[in-house]
């Protein structure tokens, strides 16, 4: 036999299956009205969550016991359920205890006898938000880590760079540049007819000072001895360490005349220096050969006869400019 109104006993089942999941969903359910935000029903994952029973809840609003951290997020739900059917936001909400957890609010309209009742599905996620807070942690330590080693790398790199071309006492070229700016200058008086002089420095007595006072002062009067070369010269002209105290300077563009009346500038400048602030007593004076490039012999053949020139004006006495003999 068929009911005549058997609709109604199988919508009254419905809502009970309904009633049954709503009430065993492990998650946070609420029923509330959406113009009033008056609780109509709370299941026990609701009391679990918030700590607060269901008789003490029906019938006030989640304003009134002050669930939503920012109350903001609420009502930005509400207005975005006008043009949505579901809103998912990740917030936070305030527990009975006052203890602030992190939760996945999913919230929809749900008509009930023509009226808007909202529903929100909420989800604890303080533990995925400590993974992902730990996570970040982790990652950002990382990325220090990593910044820091690629500048640390960096800079050990630019020190090696510097240091394959600069005397690291001095700061001027090594003899590793020299040879190579040696070799630059000479094809440009070979190819452009660009005179060039090689002038090399070496103080006298030198030993003395690291015999006396110590290697270290001996250091300082080799950087000071450069610093006066450095700032006699011209800004074009290279000046290299060639070893202990003995210094190469190229003088590009000078003649031998114009390179010989700088050299003396220079010359005279080591003998006015107050080298007793390093070592007291003691006076310094520098010898110094030097040979133009000539086109009949090698850049090297021309540094030889330089240094030939300065063993000549040591062997002369010092503090003196000695111009190497011409190719022969
Ligand atoms: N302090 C210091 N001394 C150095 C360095 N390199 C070499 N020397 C010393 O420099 C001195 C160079 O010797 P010479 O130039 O032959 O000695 P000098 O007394 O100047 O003799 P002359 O050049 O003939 O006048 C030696 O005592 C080396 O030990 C350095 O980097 N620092």
């Amino acid at each position: 036999m068929q009911h005549q109104t058997g609709h109604v006993p199988d919508i009254a089942l419905e809502l009970e299956k309904y009633r049954r999941v709503f009430r065993a969903m492990p998650d946070y359910a609420t029923f509330s009205h959406l113009k009033t935000g008056f609780f109509i029903d709370v299941n026990p994952g609701f009391e679990r969550l918030t700590g607060y029973r269901r008789d003490e809840v029906l019938g006030r609003t989640a304003g009134d016991i002050d669930l939503w951290v920012n109350k903001d997020h609420r009502a930005g739900v509400v207005a975005a359920l006008n043009t949505t059917d579901s809103v998912t936001i990740e917030t936070q909400f305030r527990d009975r205890e006052g203890t602030i957890i992190d939760v996945e609010a999913s919230c929809a309209i749900f008509n009930f006898n023509g009226e808007p009742l909202l529903v929100a599905i909420v989800r604890d996620i303080t533990l995925r938000k400590r993974q992902e807070q730990e996570l970040q942690k982790y990652r950002n330590t990382l990325e220090n880590l990593v910044a820091q080693r690629t500048a640390d790398l960096e800079a050990a790199m630019q020190k090696l760079s510097e240091l394959a071309v600069h005397d690291e006492l001095t700061g001027v070229g090594n003899r590793r540049d020299l040879n190579f700016r040696l070799d630059q200058e000479y094809q440009s008086f070979k190819r452009l007819a660009y005179p060039c002089c090689i002038a090399v420095f070496d103080l006298d007595s030198f030993k003395e000072v690291n015999d006396r006072f110590g290697h270290q002062t001996g250091d300082e009067v080799i950087k000071a001895f450069a610093a006066i070369i450095q700032r006699e010269m011209r800004a074009t002209d290279y000046l290299a360490r060639y070893g202990g105290d003995e210094f190469v300077l190229l003088l590009k563009g000078a003649s031998p005349d114009v390179a010989q009346a700088a050299l003396n500038r220079m010359r005279e400048a080591v003998l006015q220096h107050d080298w007793a602030s390093f070592a007291p007593g003691i006076r310094l004076t520098a010898s110094i050969g030097m040979a133009a490039f000539d086109a009949r012999e090698s850049a090297d053949a021309s540094f030889r006869r330089a240094d030939k020139a300065l063993y000549a004006a040591k062997h002369a006495g010092g503090n003196q400019i000695v111009m190497a003999d011409q190719h022969p």
